[in-house]
């Protein structure tokens, strides 16, 4: 009889998307390590059931990783696999990220409603409704294109495209994040890429990576993941998180970014961020690019902590404090 094969139990949510993204990494870690198994075991977390409730009134942050947490630290799980953009950037102390494989694109994207013309946000008309659920890219509309309304569009990307295509939705489009769509297999859904040069708009902290969660001390599935991750991920995308935790405005944070990765004159590669703070209402707006040598975790996390300096010192930290005080009043 055959050894049975070491085996390893690698923990999701159940959506469509998060299954899809598992799978890329049991494929992965197949072929990087044919001597052992790699099984799935998903679950619904709060964050799958809560369609209702608008994101931005959420107090608790973890609402898509805290259950799947729990499995791991009680040993049902040895690793989750998260869309990096919903993983709080405070984790429990026993809990850390390890090594990110590849990014899909980073960037959100323009979906217009089926049947209309439009072929560019710049090309919707005044008094048309945007899908969106989240404050950053509200805020960023309101900010490049205030003659646009916003209404929450809620539940997986499926749900969302529905909602939108419904004859009688509000919407004329919707603004989503392309690696989701990608992902899916929705391409011919995209209108158009926006990035900061052609839209003014900057993504998510995390956006299109893909988190993968580890007990802190569990150093064998580390240098296994090691395989098959791909550093200029892993630092962009904890510079990111850093930036984040700084300015401490967690997934309600109207923040954007934009990291890409440049050749210096001197050969080696340097880390450029842009980042945006913008007030939900869009009249008040920070906004930065920095450069950066980064080529460890510790320059990673220090370049995050720089970038946040910048923005606080052009007035991020006064847009996110009166942020802060509304939710407070509320
Ligand atoms: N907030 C929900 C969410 N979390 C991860 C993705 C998919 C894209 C990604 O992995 O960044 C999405 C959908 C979206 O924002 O359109």
């Amino acid at each position: 009889m055959a050894p049975t094969k070491k085996t390893f139990t690698i923990g999701t949510r159940s959506s469509k998307l998060a299954l899809l993204q598992t799978d890329l990494v049991q494929a992965a870690l197949r072929q990087a390590h044919p001597d052992y198994e790699f099984k799935i075991l998903s679950k619904e977390t709060a964050g799958d059931l809560n369609t209702k409730i608008a994101l931005r009134d959420f107090n608790a942050k973890n609402l898509w990783t805290e259950e799947l947490e729990e499995l791991m630290i009680a040993g049902k799980v040895d690793f989750i696999v998260h869309s990096l953009k919903d993983v709080p950037t405070l984790l429990p102390d026993t809990c850390t990220l390890g090594p990110m494989m590849p990014r899909e694109d980073n960037r959100d994207v323009l979906v217009v409603k089926q049947g209309l013309p439009y072929k560019s946000l710049a090309e919707i008309p005044a008094g048309s409704v945007v899908g969106t659920s989240s404050i950053r890219r509200t805020a960023q509309l309101a900010r490049k294109y205030p003659h646009l309304k916003v209404q929450d569009i809620r539940g997986n990307i499926g749900t969302r495209l529905a909602k939108l295509d419904a004859e009688d939705s509000p919407y004329a489009c919707a603004i989503l994040a392309a690696a989701g769509l990608l992902r899916l297999e929705l391409a011919d859904r995209i209108t158009q890429y926006l990035d900061s040069k052609n839209a003014g708009m900057l993504y998510a902290v995390g956006q299109g990576a893909l988190g993968i969660e580890i007990r802190k001390e569990d150093t064998d599935i580390k240098e296994m993941l090691d395989q098959i991750g791909h550093q200029e991920t892993t630092f962009s995308c904890l510079a990111e998180r850093s930036l984040l935790r700084t300015l401490e405005g967690g997934c309600s944070a109207p923040l954007g970014v934009e990291s890409e990765w440049i050749q210096s004159s001197e050969g080696s590669k340097k880390l450029r961020m842009r980042s945006v703070v913008v007030s939900v209402d869009g009249t008040k707006c920070a906004e930065v690019e920095v450069d950066g040598d980064v080529d460890s975790t510790e320059s990673a996390e220090a370049f995050g902590i720089k970038v946040a300096e910048a923005l606080v010192a052009e007035g991020a930290g006064e847009i996110l404090e009166e942020i802060q005080r509304n939710k407070q009043a509320k």
